[in-house]
């Protein structure tokens, strides 16, 4: 397949390159494309931007087949290598050779090579030979390893030891060992000689991402719930359940991890007929890492799960339940089909934009795309449409066929923000390209809610909501990972409201009743007959020799106790009503260090109540630092007050001055900490004319002062926000 030097490719075409995959982006115009250039010569610029990819080093022969370019031609090119080197193949989304790739240059050229030739038929798999179904459960319980093993027994990708986690396709996914995204997968299985089509969609099991859970259900009819056959029922597992019996879905209750020494089956379907009311001959048990009994979980999927109620002579009705961005097609949505057919060509119109589109490509997931000539009512897949722009693309849209409008579905309930954080660039000259980066982040993940916003010490910037601090966490590192952005986040706070009494405040709002996403917009009390704060219904599921314990915490973070179950008789499930901001940072973290990991958490919204609110201030040598702006309930003030005063002493790095670290409430103070001046000198123990190891160290602490941003006269270092506001797991 490498091409020698004269070689006109085409713009589209695949070829192989070092081992893997790549598609031609090179202009329209027929051009020379130096195949080779794909191997470039040590230390030139590609060469570099391979090393930063992490691209294996050119083989020796192609050093022979590439002439050394010119120093001119080089920089002309390097854009396009870029560009080509950044651009995947569009049927494996990484770089990266996949983990799924069966071995050999053979599988990958009839994998990768002609997917224009290859376009499946999918008329083969009328309605009824349809089943659409997602992978539910706790943290950790086996949703991904369940997907594997399916996949690997229907011959979607090859067995090899390398296949771990294979939905999990993102950086911060594989990096912490937790799916973020629900990611979807066309399976192909014969039952008793019939072919079946099964949509498989992996789902996140963090409360955090209960919202990837959600609209995954909607292009589903049934779910297979899966319970730890050591751990049994947790919180997440009853929050989930419940998603799908709201969604009258069909549940399969699947026992997992049998083969550990400590596993009980027998007392987890006790547990689920307590609980669910599901009768304990229903529960499958399995070892989704062994692949025991995993074939008994494909056929209660054909046997339980009804076909979706569609059918392909109705007009095209397509629901849009994710989208990403690509750099060169555009919006690449995610649809499941409620009725009709659609494929290249088609004219199609968004119910939310009203804009019209031509079909680029349709195709399903295998889990990488695979082209398809068509896509029938009841199958899951992928449409390009030359979306170019991410707002073009919304999530729970309805897609149409031109003059052939229908009612459109009911889409998805937006998700709610929990935690508001503001978000800056590092550097104001950023501040485009970290806009763009945001709007292409949050097409992505839809339960991101973006407002501008301004400070006077960070510049222009955002106030983001997130679903919860893991969430805001792992949009942070994709920002990073996937975007190259670095950015400044402030002190996360929960949307407060109130009710404004003053009639001039009224006036400027345009009503009585104001949201508070950002401390700095805090009114005063006179203005305000009354303060709100949201709340959560928590429920918490502990071994019961840890429930004196939590109750005490629970009571701390000023929980009022609604309901308490013994799920068997180890087992305790807890519910209180909880003011989200005590829980929002640090309770997880607490519950978890004093259970010794065994008690899991999960909450639902709870609407607001009402509460005696203040503003608090952090002043560093006399400044407010509006970033660290906090509002608290009146009884916790001085506790937070004093502990904030603490928690920065820690954080800021002593300096030439002294300075007074106080936390204010109007302008009473009302606690101080004194941050003692010095000065460190990290070359004083280099004597002697010893000039690297002294550069090294001086180099060392400028990058340490690059991390810090300064705020007025004192330095705080960017990450100090989150680190100051987390509490210290309570003992
Ligand atoms: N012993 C044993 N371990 C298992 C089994 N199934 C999964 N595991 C392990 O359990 C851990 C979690 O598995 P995952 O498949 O990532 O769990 P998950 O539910 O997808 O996790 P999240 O996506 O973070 O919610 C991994 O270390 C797996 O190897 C099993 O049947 N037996």
């Amino acid at each position: 397949m490498a091409r020698g030097y004269g070689h006109f490719r085409k713009p589209g075409e695949h070829f192989r390159c070092a081992g893997r995959c790549v598609q031609w982006r090179g202009c329209s115009s027929p051009r020379r494309a130096v195949g080779s250039c794909l191997f470039p010569r040590r230390g030139s610029e590609e060469g570099r931007a391979r090393c930063e990819l992490g691209l294996p080093s050119a083989p020796p022969r192609c050093k022979r087949v590439s002439p050394a370019p010119s120093a001119m031609a080089l920089a002309g090119r390097t854009a396009m290598w870029w560009a080509r080197l950044r651009s995947p193949c569009p049927c494996a989304a990484p770089l990266c050779l996949p983990p799924w790739l069966p071995a050999g240059p053979a599988a990958c050229e009839r994998l990768y090579s002609s997917p224009g030739k290859e376009k499946l038929d999918m008329s083969t798999y009328p309605v009824e030979n349809i089943r659409n179904f997602s992978i539910i459960a706790h943290v950790d319980h086996g949703k991904s390893t369940l997907a594997d093993r399916l996949l690997e027994i229907t011959g979607t990708i090859s067995k090899t030891a390398r296949n771990k986690q294979v939905l999990d396709k993102l950086q911060v996914e594989r990096e912490r060992g937790i799916t973020v995204k629900a990611q979807s997968a066309s399976l192909f299985y014969s039952h008793e000689g019939v072919n079946y089509l099964l949509n498989l969609i992996d789902t996140p099991g963090h409360v955090d991402f209960s919202y990837e859970v959600s609209r995954s259900l909607s292009a589903c009819q049934g779910v297979v719930l899966v319970v730890d056959a050591n751990e049994g029922i947790q919180a997440q597992t009853v929050a989930n359940f419940y998603l799908a019996f709201e969604a009258q879905l069909a549940i399969i209750p699947v026992i997992n991890k049998i083969d550990l020494k400590h596993a009980d089956p027998e007392r987890v379907e006790k547990q689920i007929e307590k609980v669910f009311d599901i009768p304990t001959d229903e529960c499958v048990r399995i070892s989704a890492k062994q692949g025991t009994n995993v074939e008994k979980v494909l056929q209660k999927i054909i046997e339980k799960i009804p076909p979706p109620q569609c059918n392909t002579a109705d007009p095209l009705k397509a629901l849009v339940f994710d989208s990403t961005f690509d750099h060169y097609r555009g919006v690449i949505a995610n649809i499941a089909l409620f009725g009709g057919e659609i494929q290249k060509g088609h004219k199609i119109v968004s119910a939310h934009t009203k804009k019209r589109y031509e079909v680029n490509e349709v195709g399903i997931l295998t889990p990488n795309e695979q082209p398809t000539l068509k896509l029938y009512a009841g199958q899951v897949g992928y449409v390009i449409a030359g979306m170019k722009e991410v707002t073009e693309a919304q999530v729970g849209d309805t897609l149409f066929l031109y003059k052939q409008p229908v009612e459109p579905l009911p889409g998805f309930k937006s998700a709610k923000p929990m935690v508001f954080a503001g978000m800056y660039p590092v550097d104001q000259t950023e501040y485009n390209n970290l806009k763009s980066a945001l709007e292409k982040l949050t097409l992505n993940d839809s339960s991101v809610t973006i407002h501008r916003d301004s400070s006077l010490a960070l510049g222009a910037g955002w106030r983001l909501g997130f679903l919860g601090l893991l969430h805001m966490e792992v949009f942070n590192q994709r920002l990073e990972q996937e975007y190259n952005m670095s950015v400044i986040l402030t002190a996360p706070t929960v949307p407060y409201k109130a009710i404004l009494s003053s009639a001039k405040l009224i006036k400027e709002h345009g009503k009585a009743e104001i949201t508070i996403i950002n401390p700095a917009q805090f009114p005063d009390k006179i203005s305000v007959s009354e303060y709100l704060e949201p709340t959560v219904l928590g429920t918490i599921v502990t071994p019961q020799e840890y429930i004196g314990k939590i109750i005490v915490l629970c009571q701390d973070r000023r929980a009022v106790q609604k309901d308490i179950l013994y799920i068997d008789e180890h087992r305790v499930m807890l519910k209180y009503l909880f003011p989200l901001n005590e829980i929002v940072l640090d309770f997880y973290d607490a519950l978890k260090s004093l259970s010794s990991g065994y008690a899991s958490f999960d909450y639902e919204d709870a609407g607001y109540q009402a509460a005696d609110l203040i503003k608090m201030d952090i002043l560093l040598n006399g400044n407010p630092v509006e970033e660290l702006a906090t509002i608290t309930h009146s009884d916790k003030a001085y506790a937070t007050g004093k502990l904030l005063c603490e928690r920065l002493k820690d954080a800021i790095p002593r300096q030439l001055f002294e300075i007074a670290i106080q936390a204010a409430i109007g302008k009473r103070i009302i606690a101080r900490e004194t941050l003692k001046a010095y000065r460190k000198n990290v070359v004083a123990k280099c004597y002697g004319g010893d000039i690297t190891r002294r550069m090294k160290l001086l180099k060392r602490q400028a990058e340490g002062k690059k991390l810090m941003r300064k705020i007025g006269n004192v330095e705080v270092p960017r990450d100090a926000f989150i680190r100051v506001l987390k509490r210290e797991p309570d003992k």
